[in-house]
């Protein structure tokens, strides 16, 4: 147990560090070497990678037309209608986030409007190294099947000898993904943002991933000319805030989800009670000896801890320093509390709201920024699939009332075709 009034300001920025940021540099040279062999090498190099790192036997590229169509015969029945029912939710809440334009006269004769288009082609990155997540191929899918994307790419590295999740194909079928592509990590990254002859250039590339994805998202968006990226969805973070009444099995439970993502995931626990710390140290253990990743999740709680904080006031402000991906409230009268939340991807309120319900099927977008990113950027949403821009329309008398504002900012900007633009138009007399 971490004691939060008695440590010292070192103790406590290290108890809020995540794995992933420490191994920062190892991974970035990694990664620039994966992405200039795509780019020299395109599909030779992605092949090799799906080898080297997922142990692929007769490794290939693209996954064909028919066995998109054909995956929901390889799944139950259960299986099938549990996607169903998640594409539904996660729908009906995305589609309540179709973007309106807007228009207004800002004065008499002058007319601007707000409008959106839908972003033509789409890169989805389905995470598959440690488990195929099919929840991920709706969360991300959905959103570009609402915008209207011509083209949707969807990646993901299949491992050793198996053959590709059918749940992951189904899922893509539905979201009427275009293109599914068998590669992970870097090398999928950088031949969606690159092209290669099997895998379509895409516009902006979306999706969770390990250190590795995360990496060279961040790398390419800023060496590949006009490609956008979501944002930096890394290792699965969650932070739960409990009182006192609180229950410790549902605690462990929350954290324990989480830990069993992956080794580097982080999973930190804000109680103002000793008692429940203890109780839920106790129930953590119970759990985890059933877990079938319980080797994944121990070694991901030894970055994590259960800290002891002085009161719930003081549990948000660390909260908002270190800007969890996910924000579980287990606190009594949680909505109350909510004016409190500053940085936090997703929120989960009240006892009976686990961050599974958000992982897979309540209608909210799992697709979180993680490394503290909630600070700055948004929980993925269906915005994130169009651009916006602008459009106005001017008439020859909205122009000449506009001329006072323009003339004199052209003036003093010493910027004379600006105003030259303006006066022809005025002094025209032909129409
Ligand atoms: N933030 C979110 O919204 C969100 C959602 C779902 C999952 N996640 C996270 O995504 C991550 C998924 O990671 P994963 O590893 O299971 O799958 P992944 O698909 O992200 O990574 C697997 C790929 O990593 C590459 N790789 C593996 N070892 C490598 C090495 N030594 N050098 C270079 N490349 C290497 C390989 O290409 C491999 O195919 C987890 O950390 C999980 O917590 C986050
Ligand atoms: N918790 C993950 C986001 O950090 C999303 C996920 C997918 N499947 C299960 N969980
Ligand atoms: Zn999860």
């Amino acid at each position: 147990m971490f004691v939060w009034q008695s440590a010292t300001n070192e103790q406590r920025i290290n108890c809020l560090s995540r794995p992933a940021v420490k191994m920062g540099v190892k991974v970035k040279a990694a990664v620039e070497a994966i992405i200039d062999n795509v780019a020299r090498n395109g599909d030779d190099a992605l092949l090799g990678y799906a080898e080297q790192f997922d142990a692929r036997v007769n490794p290939r590229i693209r996954v064909t037309r028919s066995e998109l169509v054909e995956s929901e015969f390889a799944l139950t029945s259960e299986l099938k209608s549990a996607i169903d029912q998640a594409y539904s939710n996660i729908k009906k809440f995305h589609q309540l986030q179709l973007p309106q334009s807007k228009q207004i006269e800002t004065q008499p004769g002058v007319i601007c409007e707000l409008r959106y288009q839908a972003i033509e082609a789409v890169g989805l990155y389905v995470p598959g190294g440690s488990a195929p997540l099919p929840s991920s191929v709706l969360m991300q899918g959905v959103c570009a099947q609402l915008s209207g994307a011509k083209t949707i790419v969807l990646a993901t590295p299949v491992k050793g000898d198996s053959q590709i999740n059918p749940a992951i194909l189904y899922a893509a079928k539905l979201c009427g993904v275009t293109d599914v592509i068998e590669c992970g990590g870097a090398g999928a990254i950088a031949a969606m943002a690159l092209g290669t002859s099997s895998v379509p250039k895409v516009n902006k590339i979306f999706g969770p991933g390990n250190s590795f994805v995360t990496m060279a998202k961040q790398l390419l968006s800023q060496s590949v000319p006009g490609l956008a990226i979501d944002m930096p969805a890394g290792p699965s973070e969650v932070l739960v805030i409990a009182d006192s009444g609180a229950n410790p099995e549902f605690i462990a439970a929350d954290l324990l989800s989480q830990a069993e993502h992956g080794e580097d995931s982080q999973v930190i626990l804000l109680a103002s009670d000793r008692e429940l710390i203890l109780d839920t140290e106790a129930a953590i253990e119970r759990q985890l000896s059933v877990l079938s990743r319980a080797d994944i999740a121990k070694a991901a709680l030894k970055n994590s801890t259960l800290v002891l904080v002085e009161n719930i006031a003081q549990a948000f402000e660390i909260s908002a320093q270190y800007g969890p991906e996910h924000l579980i409230l287990q606190i009594r009268d949680a909505e109350r509390y909510l004016p409190l939340v500053k940085n936090a991807g997703s929120v989960f309120v009240g006892d009976y709201t686990p961050e599974s319900a958000g992982d897979y099927a309540s209608g909210t977008n799992h697709v979180l920024p993680t490394y503290g990113y909630s600070k700055t950027y948004s929980s993925l949403n269906l915005m994130d699939f169009y651009k916006a821009y602008t459009v106005q329309t001017i008439t020859k008398e909205g122009l000449r009332g506009l001329s006072t504002a323009i003339l004199p900012l052209a003036q003093a900007e010493g910027l004379d075709a600006h105003a030259n633009a303006v006066k022809v138009r005025l002094e025209n007399n032909n129409d």
